[in-house]
């Protein structure tokens, strides 16, 4: 069996420019990975079929799970004529706005690139990672990055400044979908997208907190208010800053001081059932 760790993404910043006529939005986000990973076991099969195991009822053990769709993928594009058991220990909660499910699938891509001697190289893989959904180029190379294009063009950037990031997932499921589609770009208030490369590239932490920001809050709080209340509750228990990843729920908070990390953890599990204390990993995934 061969193992690989599919890490969750958190999103530094997120804006959006505007609505294409392939009813994606064209967007510029710097997200970067953290230490909270679902691990992907992949096995080899003689009888040419995918199969998913899963320790996680609520992921969809067929064609719609993105780990699947990657596998199929790779074995037609390259006339694979094995097949591959794809166990996934979760750990990433799912429709959380952290990426579980397009890490996944990018972790499959990676280990079986290698299992199935396929030789290709991550911006290859990254390519491939594109037809199966916006994040999953990134979720290849892990590490931080900014996004563009409907979040498939990936340019590298440094790790940014270390701290300790606190996720906190409210008790709801949102739908990426329904959160792009209630948002209205007129009258936003854009994140300062430059202002955070500048951040990150001057190991600059004071600057990295001021600079976060996500146009897609505007949607989730109105849709869903325990969103607002628990960033609420991170600033109030001392996080340094707070924001929203992805479309939802997870709420960060950045925290640089370990002694006040516990106090947070501990105040946010009283009204929270899933708080992760995290790091951000800064490097790139190696490549399986
Ligand atoms: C919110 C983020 O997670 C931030 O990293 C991503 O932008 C979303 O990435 P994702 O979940 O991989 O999204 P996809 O699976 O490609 O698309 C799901 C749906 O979100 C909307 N969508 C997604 C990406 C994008 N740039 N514009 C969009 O409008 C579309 O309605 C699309 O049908
Ligand atoms: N391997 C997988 N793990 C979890 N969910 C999956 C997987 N494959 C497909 N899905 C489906 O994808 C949907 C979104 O789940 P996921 O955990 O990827 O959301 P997310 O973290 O909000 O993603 P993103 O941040 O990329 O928008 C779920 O409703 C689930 O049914």
């Amino acid at each position: 069996m061969l193992y690989v760790k599919a890490p969750a993404k958190i999103n530094l910043t997120l804006d959006v420019l505007y609505k294409r006529p392939d009813h994606y939005h064209e967007v510029e986000m710097i997200m970067t990975t953290v230490d909270l990973a679902d691990r992907i076991g992949l096995e080899s099969r003689a009888d040419g079929l995918i199969k998913i195991v899963s320790t996680d009822n609520f992921v969809p053990d067929d064609q719609r799970n993105f780990a699947y769709q990657a596998a199929e993928l790779l074995k037609n594009t390259y006339g694979i004529t094995e097949g591959v058991t794809i166990t996934i220990e979760k750990q990433i909660p799912i429709a959380a706005g952290l990426a579980g499910g397009s890490s996944d699938a990018a972790a499959t891509l990676r280990g079986l690139n290698e299992l199935w001697e396929l030789n290709l190289t991550l911006d290859e893989l990254a390519e491939h990672g594109a037809k199966i959904g916006s994040d999953v180029s990134f979720c290849v190379y892990g590490g931080t990055a900014l996004a563009t294009g409907r979040g498939e063009k990936i340019m590298e950037l440094p790790a940014p400044p270390t701290s300790w990031v606190l996720l906190a997932k409210p008790k709801i499921g949102v739908s990426t979908a329904d959160v792009y589609g209630g948002l209205k770009i007129d009258g936003l208030e854009h994140p300062n997208t430059k202002q955070m490369i500048t951040a990150i590239e001057n190991n600059n932490y004071d600057l990295m907190c001021k600079s976060l920001g996500n146009v897609l809050e505007t949607v989730t709080f109105k849709l869903h208010p325990e969103v607002v209340m628990i960033k609420e509750q991170m600033h109030r228990f001392g996080a340094d800053a707070v924001l929203m990843s992805g479309s939802g729920p997870t709420v960060f908070g950045l925290v640089e001081n370990e002694a006040r990390v516990s106090r947070i953890y501990n105040g946010l599990r009283g009204f929270c059932e899933e708080v992760y204390v995290v790091r951000m990993l800064g490097e790139r995934n190696p490549l399986a």
